[in-house]
């Protein structure tokens, strides 16, 4: 999909002055309004909605998006966490044809449980951008698409591709979900108050059918191939920590086995369960998304050792199995990932 980019026209008067009903704004709320009608414009009409559609928008602030949305679309619903600027929404609308098709929903978008809607077109506060990114990804059923206005750095991790610097946990966890274009540029003065950086709009469709993958499972493993996306795969898990782990996981995978094959009696067994996940289990998605590539598990340097050669080999083994050994993170698709997991798990080597 091709990008472009919406600059303020030069020379020109503004069509019209954007809305701002005499509120000021609040920077910890993310408040930028969009003062660029032609902006608003275009991402309208890059949003490709019909009118036969319901439209969730979050933080409509003062309404500019909002009127558009509405004269395209069937009904708008808004989540909106000021009631300074529900009130001046209502105020808005009050009397005109539009009043009936717009639902407000005063509250936090992250604690609000969503209804059903087709799109979702929205200019939201970027700090909730990982954990809203994700909520919506795990909403059901699933929407037709979500043209959302990030920052643009955190635009560029969505649709990063293997082998790109900002290639991370995130795009990959947010492709396994979605499909995502990047639609448009745009400048920091588009916005009252300009904010300190640049942004742009990408389009969100989520897959269907969905991608079936055990959530902490796959967590698990990401945080571990991530945690230094440079080095390779072979040297990753080869050290010391990442090893002891998924041995323990590999023996608790193994005696929960034997357990449920009555091979073991109830002998008072010493081992730790506590780090066992249900793997049959739907865990939920990770909120954070993986933004940050050294967060996660603390990785030493050292290499795995002594007792630990025999389960490092079998690790090992797994790499050379799918040819991964020599790879890194950093250039893996995301048919590669789901690949190695599964040939982990085939070897009963779990992450969670
Ligand atoms: C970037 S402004 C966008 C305003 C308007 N849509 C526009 O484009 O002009 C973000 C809006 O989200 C609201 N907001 C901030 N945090 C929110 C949250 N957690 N849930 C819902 N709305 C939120 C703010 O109050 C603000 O109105």
């Amino acid at each position: 999909m091709a990008g472009g980019k919406v600059k303020k026209e030069k020379g020109k008067p503004q069509q019209h002055t954007p809305y701002q009903g005499g509120i000021s704004f609040h920077k910890s709320k993310g408040q930028h309004i969009l003062k660029n009608p032609l902006l608003v414009d275009a991402i309208v009409q890059k949003s490709g909605i019909k009118p036969t559609d319901v439209i969730l928008e979050i933080g409509p602030g003062t309404g500019n998006l909002t009127k558009k949305l509405l004269e395209a679309g069937k009904k708008v619903i808004a989540v909106e966490i000021d009631p300074r600027m529900v009130l001046e929404l209502q105020r808005r609308f009050q009397g005109t044809p539009y009043s009936n098709r717009l639902t407000v929903i005063q509250g936090d978008v992250l604690r609000t449980e969503l209804p059903y809607f087709d799109i979702c077109v929205a200019n939201i506060p970027y700090q909730i951008s990982s954990p809203l990114t994700f909520k919506l990804l795990s909403h059901q059923p699933a929407f037709r698409c979500a043209i959302i206005m990030f920052q643009r750095e955190f635009a560029m991790r969505l649709v990063a591709q293997p082998g790109d610097k900002l290639y991370c946990r995130l795009t990959v966890n947010t492709q396994l979900h979605a499909r995502i274009f990047h639609l448009l540029k745009v400048g920091k003065n588009n916005f009252r108050p300009p904010p300190k950086v640049d942004s742009s709009v990408v389009r969100i469709e989520p897959r269907k059918p969905r991608i079936e993958v055990n959530n902490k499972e796959w967590d698990g493993f990401l945080r571990i191939c991530f945690n230094r996306k440079n080095k390779t795969l072979g040297a990753i898990f080869r050290q010391k920590n990442v090893i002891s782990l998924l041995e323990k996981n590999y023996k608790t995978v193994q005696a929960l086995k034997l357990s449920q094959e009555g091979a073991v009696k109830d002998t008072g067994s010493q081992m730790d369960l506590s780090s066992f996940g249900d793997f049959d289990e739907d865990q939920g998605m990770d909120m954070d998304g993986g933004l940050d590539d050294d967060d996660g598990m603390e990785v030493e340097d050292g290499e795995a050792e002594g007792s630990q050669s025999e389960f490092k080999d079998k690790v090992l083994g797994v790499l050379n199995e799918g040819d991964f050994e020599e790879k890194r993170s950093s250039k893996l698709t995301l048919q590669e990932f789901l690949y190695l997991l599964s040939l982990f798990n085939k070897a009963g080597i779990h992450f969670s």
